[in-house]
C-alpha cells in the first residue's frame, strides 16, 4: 500500500455512456464461503474480482477447498463437504464480511484457525459474532485487544441457538446461520428490521432448508442443524452499493446520462435508489429481468436539480453502505438533506460518519454532524481539499464523485483501496468522460 499517493476529480466534460456494475460483493464472499462448505462443484459467474473478495477465496482455498479461476469473473469451488485447520494464518484484508461470515463458518467445524486483517479491519468490533458463535460453543481467543483481530478460533461441537439481534446485521446473522448448519438442533435469529437476505436465498439454492416468517418488521430465521450443502451454479447480479457512483456522478454534473447495467434490485438493497428519487432524481429502471434469482434492472441517471429531504431512518437497513455516497449527491441539493439513525456506519472501514463530516467541510459544505447521524445542507461546493479517507473504498468514490463538479479539484488519499470492492473504477469513470487522474 502507498500511503501517501492520492487520485483527484475536477469538473469538466458531461458524463455520458453504458457501462456494467462489477458483481455483487455480498453475493461474491457468500459463493465462495457456501462453496467451499458444500460437496461437489459450484460455479460462479459474474464473481467481483476485488480484494475482498480474493482475501475470501485464499481463505475458503485455505480452509481445504479447491478454488480455480477459469476466466473473467468464472471461478470453480470444488468444496470437501467442510473446512479443516488452515496452515497458516487467514488474512481476510479489508473485509468485514469476509471475517464475520468466515468466523460463522469455521466455527461449525472441528477445526482450529488464526483469523486476522488489515489495519481498518484489526479496529472493527468483533464480539457482535464471537459473542453468540461462543454461546453456542465456540471458543475464541483475542490475541492482543479484546473484541479485535487478530483472533483464535476452535471450532466444532456446537449447539443451535435463539438469538435476538439487537441491531439488524447481515453478517451476524449470516455467521450464525452459517455455523448453525453443523450445530445440534436449531438456529433461530430473529432481526429487528431487515437486513439484506442473501444468505437465506443462497442457503436454499444449495439445498439447505430454512424457514423465514415476517416478525414485527424484521424475520424470525430457522434452520435445522446437521444440514449438508451441495456446489451449484451462482450467477452474481451486478452490485447496487458499486452502481451507485457513476449514477450519482450522472445525477450532479449537468448534461450527463449514464446508464449502468444489470444492477441487483433486491429490496433490502435499493434504499438509495427510492431516496434519490424522493430527492426528484431521474432516474429509469429499464430491462427487467431475472438474474442468479435476483431481479436486475439496467438503470440510468440523468442530471437532475435534486432537493434535500429527511431519509426515513427505517430505511438505513437497505442502504447503510450508501450514505457516504448519498451525502455527496446531498451536497448539491437545494436544502439540507438529513440522516438519522445510522450509528451502525461508525464501525464500518471507518468511522464514515466523521469521515465524511471531515471531508464534506473540507471541501466548503456546511454539515451537521449528530452521534448517530449528520446532516448535509446543500449549495455550491468549493472544493480545493484534499480528503481523508482512513484506507475507506467508499469514502474515496464519494469524494471523487463530489469533485466532479466542485469548483476546484478534490483529491483523496489511500485510492487503491478502491479495488476492495470496485477494481476498475478510475478506468469507468473516464470511459464515462469524468476527469479523474
Ligand atoms: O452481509 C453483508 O454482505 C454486508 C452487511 C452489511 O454489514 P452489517 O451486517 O454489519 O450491517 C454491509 O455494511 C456490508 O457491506 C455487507
Ligand atoms: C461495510 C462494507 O464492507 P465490509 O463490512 O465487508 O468490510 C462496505 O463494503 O461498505
Amino acid at each position: 500500500m502507498t500511503a501517501f499517493s492520492t487520485l483527484s476529480s475536477q469538473r469538466g466534460a458531461t458524463l455520458k455512456g453504458h457501462v456494467r456494475a462489477p458483481g455483487d460483493k455480498s453475493i461474491s464472499h457468500r459463493s465462495l464461503i457456501l462453496g467451499g462448505m458444500a460437496t461437489g462443484v459450484t460455479e460462479v459467474e459474474g464473481l467481483l474480482e476485488g480484494d475482498d473478495i480474493l482475501a475470501t477465496a485464499r481463505a475458503v482455498e485455505a480452509f481445504g477447498a479447491k478454488v480455480e479461476r477459469l476466466g473473467d469473473g468464472c471461478w470453480r469451488i470444488e468444496g470437501q463437504g467442510g473446512f479443516r485447520s488452515p496452515a497458516t494464518t487467514i488474512d481476510c484484508g479489508n473485509a468485514g464480511t469476509g471475517v464475520r461470515l468466515l468466523m460463522g463458518a469455521a466455527a461449525g467445524y472441528d477445526l482450529s484457525v488464526v483469523l486476522d486483517g488489515d489495519a481498518s479491519l484489526r479496529k472493527r468490533p468483533m464480539k457482535r459474532v464471537t459473542g453468540p458463535l461462543a454461546q453456542m460453543g465456540a471458543r475464541f481467543d483475542w490475541i492482543s485487544v479484546e473484541d479485535r483481530l487478530p483472533l483464535a478460533l476452535q471450532g466444532g461441537r456446537l449447539s443451535g441457538i435463539h438469538y435476538v439481534q439487537a441491531v439488524a446485521s447481515a453478517q451476524v446473522k449470516s455467521a450464525l446461520l452459517l455455523a448453525g448448519l453443523n450445530a445440534f438442533g436449531d438456529t433461530v435469529v430473529v432481526e429487528p428490521e431487515k437486513s439484506r437476505d442473501h444468505t437465506e436465498r443462497m442457503l436454499s439454492a444449495f439445498g439447505a432448508r430454512i424457514e423465514v416468517v415476517e416478525e414485527g418488521r424484521g424475520w424470525r430465521i430457522r434452520l435445522a442443524g446437521g444440514q449438508k450443502l451441495t456446489g451449484t451454479v451462482v450467477a452474481v447480479p451486478g452490485d447496487p452499493s458499486s452502481a451507485a457512483f457513476p449514477l450519482a456522478a450522472a445525477l450532479v454534473v449537468p448534461g450527463s446520462e449514464v446508464t449502468v447495467e444489470g444492477v441487483m434490485l433486491n429490496p433490502l438493497r435499493t434504499g438509495l435508489f427510492d431516496t434519490w428519487m424522493d430527492m426528484g432524481a431521474d432516474l429509469t429502471f429499464s430491462n427487467r429481468r431475472l438474474s442468479g434469482g435476483e431481479d436486475v434492472a439496467d438503470i440510468t441517471a440523468r442530471h437532475s436539480s435534486l432537493k434535500g429531504i429527511v431519509v426515513p431512518e427505517d430505511r438505513a437497513a437497505s442502504m447503510i453502505d450508501e450514505y457516504p455516497i448519498l451525502a455527496a449527491t446531498a451536497a448539491f441539493a437545494e436544502g439540507p438533506t438529513v440522516m438519522r439513525g445510522i450509528g451502525e456506519m461508525r464501525v464500518k472501514e471507518s468511522d464514515r460518519i466523521a469521515l465524511m463530516v471531515a471531508g464534506l467541510r473540507a471541501c466548503g459544505v456546511q454539515v451537521e454532524e449528530e452521534a448517530e447521524g449528520f446532516i448535509v445542507a446543500g449549495g455550491p461546493v468549493r472544493g480545493g481539499a484534499t480528503v481523508e479517507t482512513a484506507h475507506d473504498h467508499r469514502i474515496a468514490m464519494s469524494h471523487l464523485v463530489l469533485g466532479l463538479n466542485a469548483d476546484q479539484p478534490v483529491s483523496v488519499q489511500d485510492p487503491e483501496m478502491i479495488a476492495t470492492s470496485f477494481p476498475g473504477f478510475v478506468e469507468l469513470m473516464r470511459g464515462l468522460g469524468a476527469s479523474v487522474g
